[in-house]
């Protein structure tokens, strides 16, 4: 039996500039599925195409070229409110900045995307305590965003994202705003949530240890896809595999991550 790919992207490319001005190739003929409950980080260097390639496949963005099916759905073909809906309805996001409603509670930003659907009042209070439940935020319910620490705001972001069990969610540097404690509460928590409940993640990070999270590993250059790495053993040596293909190559991305080897970032957990 064959199940629907939750990505399934065909020959997609991303060209900005017209006809007569300098064209750039911001995304180069790209094709890859994602199966149900994998857990994908895209890397590469500054400039490779890894905000575009996430753009387009969270509807923001259209490609110029090519193909995108989100759980079976076409959405290359869809008319912007469709896209919204669909948007609000199937993905969740989570942010390197949060992107919290400071005049809302931590309870409220959490109900916001299930708010913005005709769902009844008891379903979304369920829903919304046991995600805070599981998120161990239940206690910060009623404060408000400029009243917790960064690890909490980050985590009432990934409540808000996973509130309507989105078919896939989808992070932009996740863990950049946060200290290494907080990243990897975070990390452990989206492996969590990918392993337990088979939430389905797509993530860009330039950071070789939030990406040893991940079970694969999809490399960007120019905007093409260059490379792909299975997680097959322990997650310390993956980080080290994931460095030796950054240096491989010339990211700036492993500029970047020299520094956190330094810091022993490898060997935590
Ligand atoms: N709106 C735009 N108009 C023209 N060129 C653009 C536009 N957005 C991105 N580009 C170009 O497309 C290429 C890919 O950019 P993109 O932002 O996707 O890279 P990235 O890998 O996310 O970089 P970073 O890690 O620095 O965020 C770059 O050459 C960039 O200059």
């Amino acid at each position: 039996m064959t199940t629907t790919p939750v990505i399934d992207i065909k020959q997609i490319s991303k060209i900005y500039g017209g006809k007569n001005a300098n064209q750039v190739y911001a995304l180069n003929n790209i094709t890859f599925t994602m199966q149900e409950g994998e857990f994908i980080g895209i890397m590469g260097a500054s400039g490779s195409g890894k905000t575009t390639l996430l753009n387009v496949i969270s509807t923001l963005d259209n490609p110029t070229n090519g193909t995108i099916s989100i759980a079976g759905t076409d959405i290359t073909r869809m008319k912007s409110r469709e896209l919204s809906d669909f948007r609000a309805q199937r993905l969740g996001f989570i942010f390197q900045d949060f992107n919290l409603l400071d005049n809302l509670t931590v309870y409220e930003n959490i109900a916001l995307p299930l708010s913005l659907q005709d769902v009844p009042a008891d379903f979304i209070r369920s829903k919304v305590s046991q995600v805070m439940e599981k998120l161990n935020i239940t206690v910060i319910a009623e404060q408000y965003p400029s009243m917790i620490s960064g690890g909490q705001r980050q985590r009432t972001a990934a409540a808000r994202a996973i509130v309507h069990k989105p078919a896939l969610l989808l992070g932009d540097e996740p863990t950049g705003s946060l200290d290494l404690k907080n990243a990897v509460s975070l990390l452990e928590m989206m492996k969590r949530l990918n392993e337990e409940d088979r939430i389905s993640i797509l993530m860009v990070t330039h950071d070789a240890f939030s990406a040893s999270y991940c079970k694969r590993i999809l490399f960007i250059q120019d905007g093409q896809l260059v490379k792909e790495l299975y997680r097959s053993s322990s997650r310390e040596i993956f980080y080290k595999q994931i460095l030796n293909v950054l240096g491989d190559y010339g990211s700036t991305a492993a500029e970047g991550i020299a520094i956190e080897t330094n810091n022993s970032y490898g060997s935590e957990r």
